[in-house]
C-alpha cells in the first residue's frame, strides 16, 4: 500500500503542494517553520481524518482560506484508488473515494493504515490509559474486520448504561420520582446483558492481540533498547481474579451512585513494567521513546504478518532525542516491513546513513514550497 501522488492545498502555510513520493523513503527537510510537519499532518488526515497536533480543524486551514484539501492516489497492489478529504472552517468534512462522496470519516479511516512517531510519542506511556486504548484499537481495527463494528456497538451500549445509571442517581437524590424504578430495572437487565456480551468479545480480541504483538515487541527491544527487559501486559478493565459479570455486580451500587460504569473494556490499559515498576517511572524520555518505537514497530510487524498489509509511517523530527545508531535501526525496521516512510529533519545530514538506501527521494521545504531534489 503506497501513496503514489499527494496533493495538498491551503493546509497551514502549504498553499498548493504536489508530491510524487518514493515507495520507500521520503526525506522532507527544511528550516524551522518551513512546513515539514504540515506535510505529515496532511498525510495523517488521510489516515485518521484528523490532525496529530490539534483537535481544532479550523486552525489547520490556511489563514486566508475557507477549507483545506488533501488528495492522494493510493496503490494497493490490487488497485489504484483516488482518495481525498476536504475540511472546512465551519467544521464540515467531505470525503471522496474513487469519485464516491461521503461525509463520514469512518469511510476514510479504513483505507490507509498510518502510523506516526513524533517527539511527543513518549506520551503514549506517560499519558492517560485512553491513548493506550487508542493504540490497541488502531492495531485491531486494521487486522480484525469485525472490530470497528463491535467497538462502535459497545460504545453505544455504554452510553445507554451510563444514561440509566444517571437516572438511578436522580431517583436517589429525589430529582426523579421513584415510580419509574421498576421500568428502569427492566431496562437495566437488558442493557447489562448487551454490555457483558460485547465487553467479552472486545476483551478476547484485545487479549489475543497483545499476545500476538508481544514477540515482535521483545524482538524490537533487543535492537532499540537492549539494556532493558521490560514486560508488557494487558489490563482488561476489571480485576484479574474475577470475571466481568462478578466485577460488574460487585460495583453495581457504586456505579449507581457515581452515574457511570466503572469496570469494563473502556477502562482497559497496557502496562509496561521493569522489574515490577511502571517503565514511565524509571526510563528517560529518550528511552521511553524507544519503547514506544518498539511498540509501534510491533504493530506494523503484526499487520504485515497477519493480513499482509503495509502502512505509511510518518516520522516527525528524526533528530529529536534519538541518537544516530537508534535512528538507523528504527528506519531499517520500518523499511524491512515494507512501510512507506516520510521522515522530517531540519537538515538532511541528520540522516547520513541514507546513502545505504536506493529507493529514496528528498524534498526541500522552504516557506511552504516543496522542491524535489534530483
Ligand atoms: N492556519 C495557518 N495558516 C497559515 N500558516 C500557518 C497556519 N498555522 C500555522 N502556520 C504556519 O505554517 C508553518 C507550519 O510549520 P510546520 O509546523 O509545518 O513547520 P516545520 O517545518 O515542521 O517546523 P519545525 O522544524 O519548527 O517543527 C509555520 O510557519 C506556522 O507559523
Amino acid at each position: 500500500m503506497k501513496l503514489d501522488k499527494v496533493h495538498i492545498q491551503h493546509l497551514r502555510n502549504l498553499d498548493a503542494v504536489s508530491l510524487h513520493p518514493s515507495s520507500e523513503i521520503n526525506i522532507i527537510y527544511g528550516a524551522n517553520g518551513s512546513g515539514k510537519s504540515s506535510i505529515l499532518e496532511a498525510i495523517h488526515y488521510l489516515g485518521f481524518g484528523r490532525s496529530f497536533r490539534t483537535s481544532k480543524h479550523k486552525n489547520v486551514v490556511n489563514y486566508d482560506a475557507d477549507e483545506f484539501s488533501v488528495f492522494c492516489t493510493l496503490d494497493t497492489l490490487e488497485q489504484v484508488k483516488k482518495i481525498g478529504l476536504q475540511r472546512f472552517k465551519d467544521d464540515n468534512v467531505k470525503i471522496s473515494i474513487d469519485g464516491e462522496h461521503s461525509n463520514r470519516l469512518s469511510d476514510l479511516v479504513s483505507q490507509i493504515p498510518v502510523q506516526i512517531f513524533t517527539p511527543q510519542s513518549s506520551d503514549l506511556l506517560l499519558g492517560a490509559p485512553s491513548s493506550r486504548r487508542r493504540f490497541l484499537d488502531w492495531g485491531l481495527f486494521h487486522v480484525e474486520q469485525s472490530y470497528a463494528g463491535l467497538s462502535n456497538t459497545f460504545l453505544k451500549i455504554l452510553k445507554q448504561k451510563n444514561a440509566l445509571l444517571r437516572k438511578h442517581q436522580s431517583i436517589s437524590s429525589g430529582k426523579m420520582s421513584g415510580k419509574h424504578n421498576e421500568e428502569l430495572i427492566r431496562e437495566e437487565v437488558y442493557w447489562d446483558g448487551q454490555f457483558l456480551h460485547y465487553a467479552e468479545l472486545i476483551d478476547a480480541l484485545r487479549e489475543a492481540y497483545i499476545e500476538s504483538i508481544k514477540p515482535h515487541f521483545y524482538a524490537n527491544l533487543t535492537q532499540l533498547l537492549p539494556e532493558f527487559s521490560p514486560e508488557i501486559s494487558y489490563y482488561r478493565g476489571w480485576e484479574r481474579s474475577s470475571d466481568l459479570r462478578s466485577s460488574f455486580e460487585a460495583k453495581r451500587v457504586r456505579n449507581r451512585s457515581f452515574g457511570y460504569v466503572s469496570v469494563g473494556p473502556h477502562k482497559a490499559d497496557i502496562k509496561i513494567r521493569l522489574k515490577g515498576v511502571d517503565a514511565a517511572e524509571v526510563l528517560s524520555r529518550g528511552q521511553l521513546r524507544m519503547l514506544v518505537a518498539a511498540l509501534q514497530l510491533a504493530q506494523i510487524n503484526h499487520l504485515n504478518e497477519k493480513v499482509g498489509k503495509t502502512c505509511v509511517f510518518l516520522l516527525d523530527d528524526i533528530g529529536a532525542e534519538l541518537d544516530l545508531g537508534k535512528r538507523e535501526k528504527f528506519i531499517n525496521n520500518i523499511i524491512a516491513n515494507d512501510a512507506q516512510l516520510f521522515v522530517t529533519a531540519i537538515e538532511k545530514q541528520q540522516i547520513p546513513f541514507i546513502s545505504n538506501y536506493d529507493n529514496k527521494k528528498m524534498f526541500h521545504v522552504e516557506h511552504g514550497h516543496v522542491k524535489e531534489e534530483i
